[in-house]
């Protein structure tokens, strides 16, 4: 049985003042068509942000312009107070990222390649500590093309914030982590918030958004369809009610934002009647997610 340790505690900047990310009416075109189309956003410092949203909804593509690593066709952008298009080194010093995985491996091992990358930084973590706080620090030795897809996710991480970023961008950290491995991972994402880091991560987890994120961002057909903490997304949604009974052999179905009224109405037909199967049941995060990126015809966009 796999044991969950608590991640180990890093060494991490001191938090600042202001806004992470301010991002005002971005737009990303690719031959003509808008994938980003107009989307604002704003991150706290030290708030762990959660981009949702379906495949091709544009969350890779907006992350990745605030990395600085694509270009933007319009709107305003600042990250860390600067712009990421035109930000130097002494920025890219400050935010860390955590890409997609690439799968690619080398014949180095995981100690060396977390050495090698130490260079590129001003004030890396220990070595130890940080192989310790991924769960790799048994793996050390092992060559990186040796390793598990889990296993490499984990090294991918620990490389994202061994120069101790203010911000860290991870582009879907946990896909292809085992449950045990995704437990572990979010008790470092949580040690690095405490110590002030602001993250802002892109999942198809909603169980991942829901425990981690301050808050949600939805972001659908190139927008930013609602943001909320984790519990109050979906607003009135949520209050929408699913009442269900049998009815002479057959399932009935209401939804209602009144449901104790609704009961009393179904009672007052017939007082001494039973309602068999009778079930009354509130959205989950899932019900709500679906329903803020459906399409008006019932599709996701
Ligand atoms: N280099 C590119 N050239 C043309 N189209 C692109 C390019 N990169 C992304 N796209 C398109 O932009 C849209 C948004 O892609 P993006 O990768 O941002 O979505 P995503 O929300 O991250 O999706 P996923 O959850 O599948 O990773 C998609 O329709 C994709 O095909």
């Amino acid at each position: 049985m796999t044991t969950i340790q608590p991640a180990p505690e890093l060494d991490l900047p001191a938090p600042s003042d202001g806004a992470a990310v301010q991002v005002l009416g971005l737009v990303k075109r690719y031959g003509g068509r808008a994938v980003v189309d107009g989307l604002d956003l704003d991150v706290g410092r030290g708030e762990i942000f959660a981009l949702l949203g379906p495949n091709g909804a544009g969350k890779t593509t907006t992350v990745e312009i605030l990395e600085g690593v694509r270009r933007r066709d319009a709107g305003e952008v600042r990250v860390l107070g600067q712009d990421p298009a035109s930000a130097g080194r002494a920025w890219r010093d400050r935010v860390g990222v955590v890409g997609q995985t690439t799968g690619d491996g080398n014949a180095l091992t995981v100690r060396e390649t977390v050495d090698h990358f130490a260079r590129y930084h001003a004030t890396p973590q220990d070595g130890d500590q940080l192989l310790r706080a991924v769960g790799l620090d048994s793996t050390a030795g092992t060559r990186v093309d040796k390793l598990s897809g889990g296993q490499r996710r984990r090294l991918e991480v620990a490389l994202g914030v061994q120069g101790r970023p203010e911000l860290l961008f991870l582009d879907e950290p946990t896909t292809g982590l085992d449950p045990a491995a995704r437990r572990q991972f979010w008790s470092l994402i949580e040690g690095l918030r405490d110590g002030g880091t602001t993250i802002v991560l892109t999942t198809h987890y909603l169980d991942e958004a829901a425990h981690l994120a301050d808050r949600v961002g939805v972001i659908s057909g190139g927008r930013l369809v609602e943001v909320a903490p984790p519990a109050q997304l979906g607003g009135a949604l949520r209050d929408e009610v699913t009442v269900r009974w049998t009815e002479d052999g057959a399932v009935r179905e209401l939804v209602t934002t009144t449901p104790a009224a609704l009961l009393r109405d179904l009672l007052a037909v017939d007082p001494l009647g039973e309602l068999p199967d009778l079930s009354v049941t509130r959205p989950g995060l899932e019900d709500v997610y679906l329903r803020l990126v459906a399409t008006p015809e019932g599709e996701i966009r």
